[in-house]
C-alpha cells in the first residue's frame, strides 16, 4: 500500500490563484487518495471561502500586502507577516507536511519560507507572463518551477523550469451539462443566443460600466446575458438597475460558482484576461472577447491577450475602449457562426492539457523521495 502523504498548499488571494490550488490538490487526491492536504491561505480572503467549499482544510494567516500610500500602516503589516511566519512554524511543526506548494498570494510566502528553512522541499506554481513578487523571492528556495507561458528565465533559474500550463478545476473541464440545462439553470431560454460577461474572479468595473452603458442595446439584440459583477460591485449594480425596467434577458449575479455550466451556457464570453480564465477558454475552445485590466503589473494582462491575438484566438478591446465598443461588438460577433467556428478552433490549439496531473505527478515525487 502507498505511504501516506502530507501536503501543503498555500497562496491566494484571488480565483486566479485559488481554483489552480484546488485543481493540484484533486489532482494529488486522484493519484494517491489517502493524502492529506492542507491549505494555509491569508484571512479574510477568498481562499478562506473557496477553499471549504471544495472539500478542504483552509488555515489563515493575518497577513496582508505593504500599503504604499500610508508608510505608517506599514508598522502593522511588518508586525503581520512576523506574525505570520510564527503562526506558519507552529502550522508545519503540526501537520509535518513532506513537500509544500506554493501559488502565489500574501499567504504562500511566509508558509514556503518556512518550509524551504525547514528542509521540506518546495513547488512554485506562477500562472502569469510576469512573475509575480512573492514568487519571485521564493524561487531560490524551490525545489520546481511550474508555469504556463514561454520566456519565464527571466524571473527563474532556468533548470528548475517546467513548462506545465495552468491547472483548471478538473469539474469544469468535465460538466455532464448540456447546453439546454446549462441556460436553463440560469432561468434563460435555450433557443437564444447566449453571451457570458466576467470580470476576473472579483469582477471589473470596466466591464460592468460597459454594460450599464449599453442597456437600451442589450434589450433589443435579441441575445440573452450572464453578467457576473464580482462582489464588491453587486449592490452598487443592483442599485442602478432598479431605475430601469425589468430585463429578463439579463442574468446577474455576484459570482458564479458553477464556471461549467456558465462556459456550456455561452456561445460567447467577454472576459478579463487573468491567467486562468485564458487556460480555460484554451481547454475548452471557447471563443472569448479580452479587456485586459490595466491595473495588474507589469501590464501582464495585456501580454496574456496578445498571445492568443496574434493567432487569431481571441478578439481584444482596449479598456480604454470596453465601454464604448465592447457589447456591440460581441452581440454582432455572436450572431457570426463563422467567427465564432474559427476563434473557436484557434483558441483549442493553445491549450496546454494535463496540467495538474503533471504538477501533481511531481509534487508526489519530491513529497515520497525524501522519505
Ligand atoms: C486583478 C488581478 O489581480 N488579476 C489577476 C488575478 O485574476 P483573477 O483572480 O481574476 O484570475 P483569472 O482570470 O486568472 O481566474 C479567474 C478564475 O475565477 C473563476 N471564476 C471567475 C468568475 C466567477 O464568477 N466564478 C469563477 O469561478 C474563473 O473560472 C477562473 O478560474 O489572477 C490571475 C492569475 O494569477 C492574474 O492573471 C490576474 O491578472
Amino acid at each position: 500500500m502507498d505511504e501516506e502523504l502530507r501536503i501543503i498548499i498555500s497562496g491566494g488571494g484571488t480565483g486566479g490563484h485559488i481554483f489552480p490550488a484546488i485543481s493540484i490538490a484533486n489532482a494529488i487526491k486522484g493519484k494517491r487518495p489517502g493524502t492529506k492536504i492542507l491549505f494555509v491561505g491569508a484571512e479574510g480572503r477568498m481562499e478562506m471561502q473557496r477553499v471549504p467549499a471544495a472539500g478542504y482544510e483552509i488555515k489563515g494567516l493575518p497577513i496582508c500586502g505593504f500599503d504604499r500610500k500610508n508608510m505608517l500602516k506599514n508598522i502593522l503589516v511588518l508586525y503581520r507577516i512576523w506574525k505570520s511566519q510564527l503562526i506558519a512554524k507552529n502550522i508545519i511543526r503540526k501537520f509535518r507536511p513532506m513537500a509544500a506548494v506554493g501559488v502565489g498570494g500574501y499567504a504562500s510566502g511566509p508558509t514556503l519560507n518556512k518550509c524551504a528553512a525547514m528542509g521540506i522541499p518546495c513547488l512554485i506554481q506562477e500562472q502569469n507572463s510576469y512573475a509575480g513578487v512573492t514568487n519571485k523571492l521564493l524561487a531560490k528556495k524551490a525545489t520546481k518551477i511550474c508555469v504556463a507561458y514561454e520566456g519565464m528565465e527571466r524571473f527563474f533559474p532556468a533548470e528548475k523550469i517546467i513548462m506545465t500550463g495552468n491547472p483548471v478545476r478538473q469539474a469544469l473541464l468535465e460538466t455532464t451539462t448540456n447546453k439546454e440545462d446549462a441556460i436553463k439553470s440560469f432561468g434563460l431560454d435555450p433557443s437564444k443566443k447566449t453571451i457570458l460577461i466576467v470580470g476576473g474572479s472579483l469582477g471589473a468595473r470596466t466591464v460592468n460600466e460597459s454594460v450599464m452603458q449599453h442597456l437600451d442595446l442589450i434589450e433589443t439584440s435579441g441575445v440573452q446575458f450572464i453578467w457576473q459583477t464580482g462582489k464588491y460591485y453587486h449592490n452598487e449594480i443592483k442599485e442602478r438597475l432598479k431605475s430601469h425596467k425589468d430585463m429578463p434577458m439579463l442574468k446577474v449575479t455576484d459570482f458564479i460558482s458553477d464556471m461549467g455550466a456558465a462556459y456550456t451556457a455561452a456561445d460567447l464570453v467577454i472576459s478579463r484576461a487573468g491567467a486562468s480564465s485564458i487556460s480555460e477558454f484554451c481547454l475548452i475552445g471557447k471563443p472569448v472577447i479580452l479587456v485586459p485590466s490595466p491595473n495588474v503589473a507589469e501590464d501582464h494582462q495585456t501580454k496574456n491577450v496578445m498571445a492568443l491575438v496574434n493567432k487569431d484566438a481571441a478578439l481584444y478591446v482596449k479598456d480604454a475602449e470596453a465601454a464604448d465598443v465592447v457589447i456591440k461588438l460581441a452581440i454582432d460577433t455572436v450572431k457570426n457562426e463563422d467567427k465564432l467556428k474559427s476563434l473557436s478552433t484557434n483558441i483549442k490549439k493553445l491549450a496546454l492539457p494535463d496540467s495538474a496531473d503533471i504538477i501533481a505527478d511531481e509534487v508526489i515525487k519530491m513529497a515520497t523521495a525524501r522519505h
